[in-house]
């Protein structure tokens, strides 16, 4: 098991938010986390980056147990989290914003390596722009590419489709796929999109009140699963 989660409980304040989430993730999975608005996907994830303090439970990566280990530490790990809104600084150039990813990781590029571009060659013709001048699509892959530039061996990515039109959003899927077999990085999805879910992973998490009350094959996920804790 590459990733797993055990009785993992947080709190915000006195407010508990994940209540004994338990999770296993192999290495090379494509699994997605769906469920509705503040079910605490966003606070599993940023646990797992450790953005969030653990009260109770483990969290255990690639055989060791990072519960407490700080943020920074757990990007030498290989873990890389793509946030919600991607967080590009606006003011900064595409290659600046890349280079920021590269600090991260255990193993530190000396230049942007081309495979980045490889993936993503619209990052090519925009190097000097301003990160901010770019759609939010574009956006979008500027922030997958920088979490790249860690070598993670896997990716925690928060609604990476949220409020990009459809021709980009194919293309995010295609280029997630291609990360995931050629470079054999594991991914977390969070996604509200079922569809965009089922085309995408091979596994599934729902959760429910902070906790996940189903999992499985997504070929298994079911239309009864999906009126009952994802349909609004
Ligand atoms: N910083 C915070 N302080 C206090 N409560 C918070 C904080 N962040 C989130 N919460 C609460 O924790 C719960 C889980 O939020 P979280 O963002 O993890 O859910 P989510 O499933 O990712 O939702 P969404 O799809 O809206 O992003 C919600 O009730 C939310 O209001």
């Amino acid at each position: 098991m590459l990733l797993e989660l055990t009785d993992v409980t947080v709190s915000y304040g006195q407010t508990p938010v994940l209540f004994g989430v338990n999770m296993a993730i192999e290495q090379g999975d494509i699994a997605c986390l769906l469920g509705r608005n503040g079910v605490g996907k966003t606070t599993l994830l940023r646990s797992v980056i450790g953005l969030n303090k653990v009260m109770s439970g483990n969290i255990v990566f690639d055989a060791d147990n990072i519960t407490k280990v700080p943020t920074f530490k757990r990007a030498r790990y290989g873990i890389s989290y793509i946030p919600q809104g991607r967080e590009i600084i606006p003011y900064l150039s595409v290659l600046d914003n890349l280079k920021l990813g590269m600090s991260a990781g255990q193993k530190k590029y000396r230049k942007i390596p081309d495979e980045i571009f490889e993936f993503f060659p619209m990052l090519k013709q925009h190097l000097t722009r301003q990160g901010g001048l770019l759609s939010g699509g574009q956006q979008q892959q500027l922030a997958i590419a920088r979490g790249l530039m860690s070598n993670p061996k896997i990716m925690l990515l928060d609604e990476p489709t949220e409020g990009i039109q459809p021709s980009i959003v194919q293309e995010i899927e295609e280029t997630l796929k291609r990360i995931n077999r050629e470079k054999g990085i594991t991914l977390i999805v969070v996604e509200q999109k079922v569809d965009f879910a089922r085309q995408l992973a091979q596994k599934f998490f729902i959760m429910e009140k902070g906790a996940v009350v189903a999992n499985g094959a997504t070929a298994d996920l079911s239309d009864d699963l999906v009126h009952q804790y994802l349909a609004i």
